[in-house]
């Protein structure tokens, strides 16, 4: 059965992210490497956290014009990433370059509304469209464009795995019922995006702060055992 758990190692300090890794790698499927690690550590970083043998999730969320995101991400190939990020927003050409560079294996997932916004936020950058019909609306951009799949939250997984039979659905902003919020503001507990439809989850800080980070992975694994779509997975 495939663990649907991607742990955020979201820290720039090499060692501990390897500690990190290596603590909670018994009850997590993955490993995901964002802006904060890979800032500090560059694709040597990567390379080294991926001698841990867990698949790695690259989270740089590029969104450029097509010919630089194209090329960075021809760049990146080498690293051989089971999953990468670009921003839905960046447009359908842009989408279709990043694929289009993509090693073969890598699922390009592209992120369609962050889970740090809600409705006023989106209002903000000119969207009046609620988190949940711009979803649906970028999902579908992602889609025809050729990617792999979207990131959205926990309350939109389901209307869009619906659309999108075949699709990769990453779901972040997820958090164990009483554990800290934070700056996430679409936020569901990892069960319920399961049961929901998601098919990665991605849970940094209700594991990698806790005091005892290999004993929260495994609780957070153990609620999502009895899930029904439990064998979902990327
Ligand atoms: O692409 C992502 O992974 C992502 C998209 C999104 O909409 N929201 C989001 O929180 N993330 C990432 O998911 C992780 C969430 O971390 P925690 O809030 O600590 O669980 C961070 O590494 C974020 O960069």
């Amino acid at each position: 059965m495939t663990n649907a758990i991607y742990v955020a190692i979201d820290t720039p300090d090499l060692g501990q992210a390897r500690a990190l890794a290596e603590a909670v790698s018994p009850h997590v499927g993955g490993l995901k490497l964002g802006l904060e690690f890979f800032a500090a550590n560059g694709p040597a970083g990567v390379a080294a956290l991926s001698k841990t043998g867990l698949p790695v999730f690259l989270d740089l969320k590029l969104h450029d014009i097509p010919n630089t995101v194209g090329k960075a991400v021809a760049a990146l190939a080498p690293l051989a990433p089971a999953v990468l990020t670009v921003h839905a927003a960046g447009g359908r050409e842009m989408l279709q370059a990043a694929k289009a560079a993509a090693p073969n294996g890598c699922k390009v997932v592209a992120v369609t509304v962050l889970t740090s916004l809600d409705s006023a936020d989106l209002a903000d950058i000119g969207v009046s469209s609620t988190p949940a019909e711009q979803v649906a609306r970028l999902a579908d951009l992602v889609r025809s464009a050729g990617c792999d799949g979207i990131v959205c939250s926990g309350e939109e997984v389901a209307a869009a795995a619906s659309r999108w039979p075949k699709g990769v659905f990453v779901v972040p902003g997820l958090r164990p019922a009483g554990s800290a919020v934070g700056d996430q503001k679409r936020v569901l507990t990892p069960a319920e995006a399961l049961d929901r439809g998601a098919s990665l989850l991605v849970i940094g800080r209700p594991i990698t702060a806790a005091s005892n980070p290999a004993e929260a992975a495994r609780a957070i694994a153990a609620s999502l055992a009895s899930s029904p779509a439990l064998t979902a997975g990327a």
